[in-house]
């Protein structure tokens, strides 16, 4: 089939309502939200997704002592539940009525939470840094953003490693006790100096970069291990990065600041403490899971470590009886890092504005499982968004019954260099159309791959690189679904997969191809697409049936091969036709076939 001319009929002009909400209210380079609205619905989902009846307040469960100013930025927006202490079981029961949930590291969000809430959890906001108390992959699966708070506590879990540091050197927490127990042995307590020391930072992000500041203030030589650090900002306080062998084997002081992963799960453990230099002293404010503790126990009993200062344990609270605890050499506190009352009002402030954005369907800046895309690029992508989706529900509401969708193209037209088109959120909305209209799984952002290969749904990206000034970052985009049959024949392209393009036109997404044919519809409201044989007075007919029955038709488009060839009709509607309507148009002597498409 060639190539069609097209001719463009605009019947009634649709106003541009849409409006681009963006706060970017936290000191990170990166951060961003973006929320879209359309007057023509009441609350169009965002980036992140639609919660479901947001007319009602959504219900956040606050299960760990939040901050008051974090509790009352979430009463203004929801229904706060501050249920603390709840069992594993409780908090599964509970979770059901709520759309967000709030958490420090004493509760485990696992994945029976995210089964129990049944779809209706939308955000898990951890009011602190680590997230390695949430199944994220659980999440993810499940479609609820996660969010943390990365900043407000940084300098409260520094300052605390420094009073370790001093504390343990010094022996105070030893020697307080010796006091109370009505005690005086000052030779027993004699303590080492940090003047002079080297001390290894190990994990060199935000608090990493603190401890070592203040540790140079001390008057330490501090060296620091971190595979993902810059060397010049390290430089830039004076401190050298070095191998992970070279600073156990260099270090006085051992500080732990890295997050656990699989790859940091006991690092410190028999044959790393092997390694260290006889009498090192450990902090660990990160995470107990760090150090296998029961090698470390070993390591204090033979005296390769002098001493350990430990906030954090693998399991919280440890067992009464662990002989890590009781160990005459380790100084311990309870996950204290980060309990200072200026860093939880941070906090609590700092998670309560990430709740309430997400809820509202913004992405937010400290999204844990979801693309990072800078605000100024989601900008820009915004009209692009919505055009992605749209394609996704007409490509696949064209597919016919039985076909099972497994294949999908996507081609971006642009001008941009490759990498300067960052398309994961494009895919993720193309993704969420085509799933959406034939299942009832609620696609975002969030869980879009996760979702598209779980159902089998291969989508690979395609780009054409176009000449030109790149000033809008795409010139069209191609939705193509292979090895199906189509409900409308003449959607199929040349090479055989059903093919629909759009392009955005004054910041409104329109429909520019089907098939082969040319079209150009606006992708408001819904669209009937319609084959027949060209000929004079064709949109006539069609719109009089239509106005018969009180349907608004907001745009109409013929794309033809050739003047009295088959044509195909593209016309925008604001209502649904009646099927006797449709079953109308079907009847005109010259409409060959027609299918009608929701948005
Ligand atoms: N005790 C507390 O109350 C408390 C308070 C705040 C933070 N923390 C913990 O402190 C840790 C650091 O927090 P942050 O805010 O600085 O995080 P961050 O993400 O800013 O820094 C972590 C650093 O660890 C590095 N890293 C990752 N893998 C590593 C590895 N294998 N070896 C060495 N470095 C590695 C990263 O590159 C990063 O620079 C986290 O585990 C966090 O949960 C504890
Ligand atoms: O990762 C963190 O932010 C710290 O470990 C603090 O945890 P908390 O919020 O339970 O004090």
């Amino acid at each position: 089939m060639a190539t069609a001319h097209s001719q463009t009929l605009r019947i009634s002009s649709l106003s541009s309502s849409s409006s681009l909400s963006l706060s970017s209210k936290l000191p990170l380079s990166s951060a961003f939200s973006v929320s879209f609205r359309s007057s023509r619905r009441a609350s169009r989902p965002l980036v992140v997704f639609v919660s479901a009846g947001l007319d009602a307040k959504p219900t956040v469960l606050v299960a760990e002592k939040l901050g008051e100013a974090g509790l009352k930025l979430l009463k203004e927006f929801a229904n706060v539940d501050c249920s603390y202490n709840l069992s594993p079981e409780e908090l599964c029961t509970k979770i059901s009525l709520c759309d967000a949930l709030i958490v420090r590291s004493g509760t485990k969000v696992t994945r029976e939470v995210f089964e129990s809430s049944a779809g209706r959890l939308k955000v898990v906001g951890r009011a602190g840094v680590g997230i390695d108390n949430v199944d994220l992959a659980a999440a993810t699966e499940h479609g609820c953003l996660v969010v943390n708070a990365p900043t407000a506590n940084t300098v409260a879990a520094a300052e605390h490693g420094i009073a370790l540091l001093a504390a343990m050197a010094r022996n105070v927490a030893q020697a307080d006790a010796s006091v109370k127990a009505g005690k005086w042995q000052r030779n027993k307590y004699v303590g080492v100096s940090l003047v002079g020391k080297t001390l290894a930072v190990m994990g060199f992000g935000k608090v990493g970069s603190e401890v070592a500041r203040r540790a140079k203030g001390l008057g330490m030589n501090v060296i620091a291990h971190d595979p993902y650090a810059p060397a010049d900002r390290a430089r830039a306080i004076g401190v050298e990065l070095v191998g992970f062998d070279e600073a156990i084997a260099t270090a006085d002081f051992i500080s732990l600041h890295m997050p656990l992963t699989p790859a940091t799960n006991k690092m410190l453990n028999d044959e790393t403490f092997a390694k260290m230099k006889k009498g090192v002293r450990i902090v660990n404010v990160a995470r107990g899971g760090v150090i296998d503790e029961d090698a470390l126990v070993r390591a204090l009993d033979s005296g390769i470590v002098a001493q350990a200062a430990l906030d954090v344990f693998t399991v919280e609270p440890p067992p009464k009886d662990s002989k890590l605890i009781m160990h005459e050499q380790v100084t311990a506190t309870p996950h204290l890092g980060a309990s200072t009352m200026e860093a939880q009002e941070g906090v609590a402030i700092e998670i309560a504005e990430a709740v309430v954005g997400a809820l509202k369907g913004e992405l937010a800046s400290t999204a844990v499982n979801a693309p990072m895309v800078p605000s100024e690029v989601l900008t820009e992508l915004q009209p692009y968004v919505d055009l992605a989706e749209k394609l996704g529900r007409l490509a696949v509401q064209l597919v016919a019954g039985g076909s099972g969708v497994k294949t999908v193209k996507v081609t971006y037209a642009s001008a941009r260099a490759p990498d300067d088109l960052d398309t994961r959120v494009l895919r993720a909305m193309i993704t969420k159309g085509l799933i959406e209209p034939i299942s009832s799984v609620f696609v975002n952002l969030v869980n879009a791959d996760f979702t598209a290969k779980q159902r089998g749904i291969r989508i690979t990206e395609e780009r054409i690189i176009l000449d030109g000034s790149p000033e809008s970052p795409v010139e069209f985009v191609q939705v193509q679904i292979a090895n199906v049959e189509s409900r409308f024949a003449s959607a199929i392209s040349d090479s055989g997969e059903i093919k629909v393009e759009g392009r955005v036109k004054d910041g409104i997404p329109h429909l520019t191809k089907v098939g082969s044919f040319d079209v150009d519809v606006s992708l408001e409201g819904s669209i009937i697409l319609c084959r027949q044989v060209d000929q004079p007075g064709m949109i006539g007919k069609v719109g009089s049936v239509l106005g018969q029955e009180n349907v608004n038709v907001s745009f109409m488009s013929v794309g033809r091969i050739a003047p009295r060839k088959q044509a195909v009709m593209a016309i925008g509607v604001d209502e649904q036709p009646s099927k006797d309507t449709l079953k109308k148009i079907g009847e005109i002597p010259a409409v060959e076939e027609f299918v009608f498409l929701k948005l």
